[in-house]
């Protein structure tokens, strides 16, 4: 049997790091994609071993059943369908065999996301010999979501082959998920990230797997509908980072200065939840233009960021990013971790086509990538008609 499914990566257009510690943030999904091919072996193939194919990254792994066996010597298929809590066992154990991988040293930080596949995998499929190939439209570790997207698109695939998920194997091309069988992908998909992360707070993963705009806080979220569109462009720094570091040294200055960072926070919350309103307004009862309610969404955008800063999460190619759009008039905050990453930067209605090439123009010559991404598609989909 073969499976793929796509989970999309995300922008946080206000909220991050602040959503960590209980404050809203809202998020978009956005369509560009984390796509993974899931095949059991048949008799036939004579495969006794697990196989990991990570296509983007040139790498492949294999783990034979019987090592499989020997370090996990309790999962089989989960009588129920929630996700069991990572016993320290577990850790160990993939820990041993992450460590017999022999990881090139410049391809190290891989190795969260194969003990999140690791896990995932024997917890759900245990020791059943099959391959599986990951590949992604996403820049990795780069704020739009790629372990996020890694997570749900991988629980989704391997949730499809069980029991507790039922689907239409007849259905050609992609197909969604009913909101329950949603909410399981998104289980597991956060305990996946938790290996990756260390202490998510949920959005990434709730985001990639439900798709749309969602507000949220303290686990909470609140599917948006947004009345206006927005247009976004992304600017990948290119300075890799990685997010439980990033998330980890916020939680370390909260410890350092508590009632300060208690402010921050309120204000990060209070800024996103007018953000919400700001996007959910509908025509018939606005009193504000669209050009009036993007001057807002650019102030809070700026406010935001300056928050992100003093939480210690800028990065010295982000401010050039903000600089290079200021002189045009245009407002721009980090999106996810920060520490590097991606930068967004609202383009409005009545910007001429003109300006736009030439922010980009500026902002590739000091050896960025920029990108626009359609915002608030289809969460993550399963395809059972691979071969169409
Ligand atoms: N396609 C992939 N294949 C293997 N591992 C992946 C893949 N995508 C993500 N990962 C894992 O996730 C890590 C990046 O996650 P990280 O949370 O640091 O960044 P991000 O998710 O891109 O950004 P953010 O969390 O700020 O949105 C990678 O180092 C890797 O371990
Ligand atoms: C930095 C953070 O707030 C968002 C990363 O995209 C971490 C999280 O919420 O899990
Ligand atoms: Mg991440």
């Amino acid at each position: 049997m073969e499976v793929q499914a796509r989970a999309p990566g995300k922008i946080i257009l206000s909220g991050e790091h602040a959503v960590v510690h209980g404050s809203t943030a809202v998020a978009a999904s956005i369509n560009l994609y984390t796509y993974v091919t899931l095949r059991f072996s048949t008799p036939s193939d004579n495969q006794d071993s697990l196989k990991l194919e990570l296509k983007d990254e040139g790498l492949d792994f294999s783990w034979s059943t019987s090592k499989l066996k020997e370090l996990f010597p309790e999962s089989t298929e989960p009588q129920s369908p929630k996700p069991p809590s990572f016993s320290v066992e577990s850790a160990k154990s993939i820990e041993s065999l992450i460590e017999g991988l022999n990881i090139p040293e410049a391809k190290i930080s891989i190795a969260s996301g194969v003990s999140a596949f690791l896990w995932l995998y024997t917890s759900i499929h245990g020791f059943k010999p099959a391959t599986v190939s990951f590949t992604s439209e996403l820049p990795m570790g780069s704020g739009l979501g790629s372990s996020a997207s890694f997570c749900v698109a991988l629980a989704a695939a391997l949730l499809a082959c069980t029991d507790f998920v039922s689907l239409d194997l007849k259905q050609q091309g992609w197909q969604s998920f009913q909101e329950r069988q949603l909410d399981l992908v998104n289980k597991w998909a956060f305990e996946g990230e938790k290996i990756i992360h260390g202490k998510p707070s949920g959005i990434d993963n709730s985001v990639s797997a439900y798709g749309n705009i969602i507000s949220f806080k303290s686990g909470n979220m609140t599917h948006m509908k947004a009345n206006m569109s927005l247009k976004m462009l992304i600017t990948n720094t290119k300075v890799g980072r990685n997010t439980k570091a990033l998330v980890a040294g916020v939680s370390e200055r909260t410890l350092r200065h508590p009632e300060a960072m208690a402010f921050v926070f309120n204000a990060v919350d209070s800024i996103s939840k007018e953000l919400a309103l700001i996007l959910q307004s509908r025509a018939s009862d606005d009193v504000l233009s669209v050009t009036e309610k993007e001057e807002k969404i650019e102030e809070l955008m700026e406010m935001n960021q300056g928050l992100l800063q003093s939480m210690g999460v800028s990065h010295v190619t982000i401010e050039t990013v903000l600089r290079t759009t200021l002189k045009y008039k245009l407002a721009s905050k980090l999106t996810g971790a920060g520490g590097g990453g991606c930068v967004l930067t609202l383009l409005p209605t009545l910007l001429s086509g003109f300006v736009v090439q030439k922010v980009i123009a500026e902002l590739e010559s000091c050896g960025f990538q920029c990108f626009t991404a359609e915002i608030g598609g289809k969460g993550v989909e399963i395809n059972f008609d691979v071969s169409s």
